[in-house]
């Protein structure tokens, strides 16, 4: 709906949202809510029918039988799917017909909202009686309500991109929740070896959880950290509603808990606690958080769900999408893990709210990553921005106008991370490109034990990437220069000093993308065309180093 585009509304018009459900779910009554508040139109598809008919649709059943009728209600749809651009409702039967569903799916594949309005079966069925002039619910009204529900709720849930559960609110509080929810950007991640998942980045994307995660598990391990507390506990409390055990396992923050250590002791306690292949795990917080409770996913029982629910601007973008999960060891950055990838990651916008500035910051290092190796919109909406990102405040980031431009950002970030993974879950070529940066930058945390933040290390370490490309003769020295020069503007670090070059050089060679004695980093030959730098002349690598740490 509101969304931030650069690039203007498409041609054809769409819908903003299409909601389909079960009689008496209050398509029609959510769905005007909806179009109130947003101030545009709204259809309701058997109003439409009753118009084109021109009886009331239980006289036309009489008539003319359900088949005829289906087909009105095929054409009606699929036409409004291409020309309306308001809220609008199916009847519950909609999309039992294929054609239907056909449309929907093509809608929904070109960015379009199809939401699953789910209310409590009890509070349905009675609006259902109550309403009457319902053909499908003649004889036993309750009976065939809950009989028609088995059948359609596998395919509501195929359908729809987006589950809303509205029981027990006011008309206005739901109809607010399926606008949040409808707002969010999706990004689907597929490809071999992988179980496609989807990355939700909105506000209250974390309502989510109980979709995500099934009817399977029964408890659930939720982990996280201290300082997104605020966060955990509004999981916990959305995991309790829906009836999961929930085990609270709160943990070190940042690298300190993503240690062997820290994962032993969870192990431990899910032993204890009766944790089967069928229980789940929940990690929110950072990408260390993030990074640790996939990798307690990865080896619990040999893997069991999990979701993740980034919190911070970095493991939102990068480190909660695409399955590598891992712990440090004293050697080297996540040199023991795997690549599991998660049920779902849910970037709820709302725990940005009590995000530091110097940490929002950071993760622009990952952002701007994406924009050089791949998609260079994104280095434009930050030079734009630049000064606002800097000046980023928890506090006032949702009623913000930056707050679309850092969702924007977000989503392209992910699309970036989703394009690279999907090719290549192992990381057997495609995918090292997202490490452009990483193989100074890992040696930079290491060597600093750990006070350096990730991206700020990024950040550094795309910079020496970049005065590499340019000592091999890869790349020119304006962009060498712009790279400088952006994540200046962005507040982020581009020098370090803290080791001789020898010791960065033994910690580059321990990198996970050297093989042998061979040094191998990702390069730029221009913004957007990353490529393989193997074994570089020594004397380069040297003169990068002495280029970065001369800055400082
Ligand atoms: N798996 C991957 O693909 C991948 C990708 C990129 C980075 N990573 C890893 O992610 C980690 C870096 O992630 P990070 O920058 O999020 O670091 P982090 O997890 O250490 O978080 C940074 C700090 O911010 C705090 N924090 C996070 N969210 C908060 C919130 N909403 N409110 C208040 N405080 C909050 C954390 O507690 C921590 O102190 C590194 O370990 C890196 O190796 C992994
Ligand atoms: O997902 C990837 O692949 C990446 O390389 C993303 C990086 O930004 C991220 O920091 C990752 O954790 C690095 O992994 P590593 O394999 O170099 O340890």
């Amino acid at each position: 709906m509101a969304r931030h585009s650069r690039h203007g509304a498409g041609a054809r018009r769409r819908p903003a949202a299409v909601i389909v459900g079960m009689m008496g779910a209050g398509k029609t009554r959510l769905g005007k809510e909806m179009s109130q508040m947003l101030g545009i139109g709204f259809e309701d598809a058997d109003q439409q029918i009753e118009d084109e008919i021109g009886m009331s649709i239980p006289k036309y059943f009489a008539r003319h039988g359900e088949a005829a009728f289906r087909d009105v209600e095929r054409r009606v749809v699929a036409d409004t799917l291409v020309s309306f651009d308001g809220i609008y409702a199916l009847g519950g039967g909609a999309p039992m017909t294929p054609a239907v569903r056909e449309a929907l799916h093509d809608y929904a594949a070109h960015g379009g909202r199809v939401i699953y309005l789910l209310a409590d079966p009890a509070e349905a069925m009675e609006r259902a009686r109550r309403g009457g002039g319902r053909p499908m619910l003649d004889g036993d009204a309750d009976a065939r309500w809950m009989a028609l529900y088995e059948k359609r709720d596998p395919i509501y849930r195929k359908v729809a991109n987006v589950i809303v559960r509205t029981h027990g609110m006011t008309p206005k509080a739901a109809a607010r929740k399926m606008i949040d929810m409808t707002n969010e950007g999706i990004v689907h991640v597929d490809g071999a070896g992988i179980e496609p998942y989807d990355v939700r980045i909105g506000e209250g994307a974390l309502n989510h959880l109980p979709d995500v995660l099934g009817e399977r598990p029964v408890r659930v391990a939720l982990i996280h950290t201290q300082s997104v507390q605020r966060h955990s506990d509004r999981a916990r409390a959305i995991l309790r509603k829906a009836g999961y055990q929930v085990s609270d396992i709160m943990i070190p923050d940042a690298e300190a808990g993503k240690t062997v250590q820290v994962a032993d002791g969870i192990w431990q306690r899910l032993g204890n606690e009766g944790f089967t292949r069928s229980d789940a795990i929940v990690g929110l917080g950072g990408g260390a958080c993030t990074d640790l409770a996939g990798f307690v996913a990865a080896t619990w029982m040999r893997g069991v769900r999990y979701v993740n629910c980034p919190t911070s601007l970095l493991a939102m973008v990068d480190a909660s999408t695409g399955g590598k999960t891992g712990v440090n060891t004293p050697q080297g950055k996540n040199l023991v893990g795997s690549f599991y990838t998660p049920a779902g990651v849910l970037a709820d916008l709302r725990t940005l709210t009590s995000l530091p500035n110097d940490i929002f910051i950071e993760g622009l290092g990952e952002v701007a990553k994406s924009g050089f190796i791949r998609d260079p919109e994104i280095l434009t909406i930050l030079e734009d921005h630049a000064d606002e990102l800097r000046a980023f405040d928890g506090e006032t980031f949702l009623d913000s106008p930056l707050k679309p431009v850092v969702a924007e950002l977000i989503e392209r970030t992910v699309r970036v991370k989703a394009h690279h993974v999907s090719a290549d879950l192992k990381e057997a070529g495609l995918r090292e490109f997202l490490n452009y940066g990483h193989t100074f930058g890992h040696a930079i945390e290491q060597l600093e034990h750990f006070r350096w933040r990730h991206g700020n290390a990024v950040a550094v370490g795309m910079v020496y990437a970049a005065e590499l490309s340019n000592l091999t003769g890869h790349l020119d020295r304006p962009t060498v220069e712009y790279t400088y020069d952006l994540l200046e503007r962005l507040g982020l670090p581009t020098s370090w000093n803290g080791a001789d070059f020898d010791e960065v050089l033994a910690l580059m060679h321990r990198d996970k993308k050297a093989r042998g004695n061979t040094l191998r980093f990702v390069g730029l030959e221009e913004i957007g065309r990353p490529f393989h730098l193997d074994d570089p002349d020594p004397q380069a690598v040297r003169k990068a180093f002495e280029r970065v740490r001369q800055q400082a």
